[in-house]
């Protein structure tokens, strides 16, 4: 089995001006470690992704956090999957929970955005996970395992294989409620296991598989001593450019 290569990726969601965003990359460009050890993203608003791609380093590379999922069209304040493309952007978030609660994002949407993901060349940060009813009532797995379903529908084992899956318990979103290293962890293993299931254990093996939800320079170390969480995907703490360069040095150690 090949080592999974370590994910940071910062989610911005709807924040910082310009001018933060310069001050942000010009004080992570350079300070961040190699490709080959770990890969750093940003996930940045559209608006700022070319901005920042013009100045990422030799080892940042910059992700979009939302498209649509059609080639082109009058669907007025979209970005298309080409634009993002060709804006620079190398990854592409897809159904994070905010995008599935505030902005009725279904799983139809997640997997036509899957699938233009694939057709413009874009890499796929796939989010996934429940809601605080669902953990409660033990329904966690099967949550889990229908959106995975869905996203994936048409996606073949080539392609599948280069998704980085996100686990993201909303109930952990923002809230300061961090799920426990070891309670992400069987749930990431869960995870892998319904790939497995939909491409066999090789690929469920390849596949990089991040936690997100109040990821913090205190607790990153705890999550990524975990056997099968490959890196995280991390909002607010991210925002600060110090932090992030936490979180990339300790996913380097791992
Ligand atoms: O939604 C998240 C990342 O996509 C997690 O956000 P927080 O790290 O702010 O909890």
């Amino acid at each position: 089995m090949n080592k999974r290569i370590p994910v940071i990726a910062a989610n911005w969601k709807m924040y910082k001006t310009k001018d933060e965003a310069l001050e942000f990359i010009f004080a992570v460009n350079g300070n961040v470690p190699e490709r080959s050890q770990v890969e750093s993203i940003i996930c940045a608003p559209a608006i700022l992704l070319n901005l920042l791609v013009k100045r990422e380093g030799e080892h940042l590379r910059i992700g979009a956090q939302n498209m649509h999922y059609a080639d082109e069209g009058a669907f007025t304040g979209e970005n298309s999957p080409a634009q993002v493309k060709t804006a620079g952007a190398d990854y592409i978030l897809i159904g994070h929970s905010e995008r599935r609660s505030y902005f009725g994002e279904t799983d139809k949407d997640v997997n036509l955005k899957m699938q233009a993901a694939f057709k413009y060349d874009l890499t796929p940060i796939l989010c996934v996970g429940e809601q605080l009813a669902d953990r409660e009532s033990h329904q966690t797995k099967h949550v889990l395992d229908a959106q995975l379903e869905k996203a994936f529908d048409k996606i073949d084992a080539s392609k599948a294989v280069k998704t980085i899956i996100a686990y993201e318990p909303v109930w952990a979103i923002g809230t300061g409620k961090t799920a426990t290293p070891e309670m992400a962890n069987d749930t990431i293993k869960e995870v892998r296991a319904k790939v497995a299931d939909l491409y066999g254990s090789e690929i469920a093996q390849s596949v990089r598989i991040l936690y997100g939800g109040s990821v913090k320079p205190n607790n990153i170390h705890e999550l990524l001593k975990e056997s099968d969480i490959d890196g995280a995907l991390i909002g607010g703490a991210a925002l600060e450019s110090n932090n992030f360069l936490v979180f990339t040095d300790a996913a380097s150690k791992k």
